[in-house]
């Protein structure tokens, strides 16, 4: 029986960490670390990501504002509230929930905040670091996804991981991580030729395609570590919807370790967000911002260089 990696639970043990750090601020004397959530439009799953999101900030004592905008704001008006929030010093953290609407150019307004505020690691300066090893915040999925694949295997050298889906937010930023810690990193996606082949001789799989049920067991190694990034509602038996994975859970025993959809990466997702605004707010305050440090492996925090520039 492949064991279930309880991403609930992880998820829980870095709020703990990350309330204990607020506390350590605030007590200091530092104003807790603030966080600003721009919501646009009234897509129901974002509703949801969002609620998590504050209600998961109250509980480890970070500040947190919404500013909820109708799905007819221009993008002007957008870029003129993330300029406000960019020079606002109680703001440490500024995210804008994707997806927006489609007359809005989501690089620019992403590219819009500020990079030592963009906590979500969108903004093209964290991505360069990220893909340079050269600091920056680092999106929380990615990282949440570092975090889980470390519970169960400490040394990544040499592995071979398969990450399916060559997104922005998930697929390009994980193999990232993963290239930094030494494994082999092979990433694919829906069109990929060959793809349960390819799959078959991976040790680890991240699976991010956004397609239910995908990864089927025969594609799977007997002992192979599954993360399971899709997250998709389908009609259930029962006349509701439930949530369904990237993975034919059911059929994946013969794995090590696996995780759940629900309950897996989903939650790190925020845990990380929430970390990453505490992180923000230190590097606001100057408080133990490690100049010109390279990956913090338990963290998964870049941190910024003085200078700004890259090494060679
Ligand atoms: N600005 C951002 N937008 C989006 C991000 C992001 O990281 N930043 N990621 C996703 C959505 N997302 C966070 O915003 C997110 C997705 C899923 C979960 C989660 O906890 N899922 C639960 C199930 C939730 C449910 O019942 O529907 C789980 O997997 O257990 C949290 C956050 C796209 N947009």
């Amino acid at each position: 029986m492949a064991d279930i990696i309880d991403g609930r639970a992880i998820a829980g043990q870095l709020d703990e960490q990350t309330k204990a750090d607020v506390d350590a601020l605030v007590a200091a004397g530092h104003p807790a670390p603030g966080l600003t959530v721009i919501l646009v439009g009234n897509d129901p799953a974002s509703e949801v990501y969002v609620r998590r999101k504050i209600e998961a900030c109250e509980r480890v004592g970070i500040r947190s504002s919404e500013h909820r905008l109708p799905d007819t704001i221009t993008q002007e008006a957008l870029l003129t509230l993330i300029a406000r929030l960019n020079v606002d010093p109680e703001v440490h953290g500024i995210l804008c929930q994707v997806p927006l609407p489609e007359h809005i150019d989501t690089g620019k307004v992403l590219g819009a905040i500020v990079p030592e505020k963009d906590v979500d690691g969108f903004h093209p300066v964290n991505v360069g670091r990220l893909s340079t090893g050269t600091g920056g915040i680092v999106p929380c999925t990615p990282l949440g996804i570092m975090k889980l694949i470390h519970t169960v295997i400490d040394d990544l050298t040499g592995k071979d991981v398969v990450v399916i889906g060559k997104s922005n937010i998930v697929g390009k930023p994980v193999a990232n991580l993963l290239l930094e810690e030494e494994a082999t990193v092979t990433v694919t996606h829906i069109h990929t030729h060959g793809l349960p082949d390819i799959v078959r001789k991976a040790d680890i799989i991240v699976a991010a395609a956004g397609a239910p049920r995908l990864v089927r067991g025969f594609w799977v190694k007997e002992g192979a570590v599954i993360i399971d990034v899709g997250i998709t509602r389908v009609p259930g038996e029962d006349g509701k919807t439930k949530l369904v994975g990237d993975v034919a859970f059911d059929e994946v025993q013969h794995a090590k370790a696996v995780t759940p959809v629900p309950g897996g990466v989903g939650p790190m997702t925020i845990a990380c967000l929430l970390s990453n605004t505490v992180k923000a707010a230190r590097a606001a305050y100057g408080v133990n911002t490690d100049v010109n440090s390279d990956i913090d492996r338990d963290s998964g925090h870049h941190t910024f260089t003085a200078s700004g520039s890259l090494p060679n």
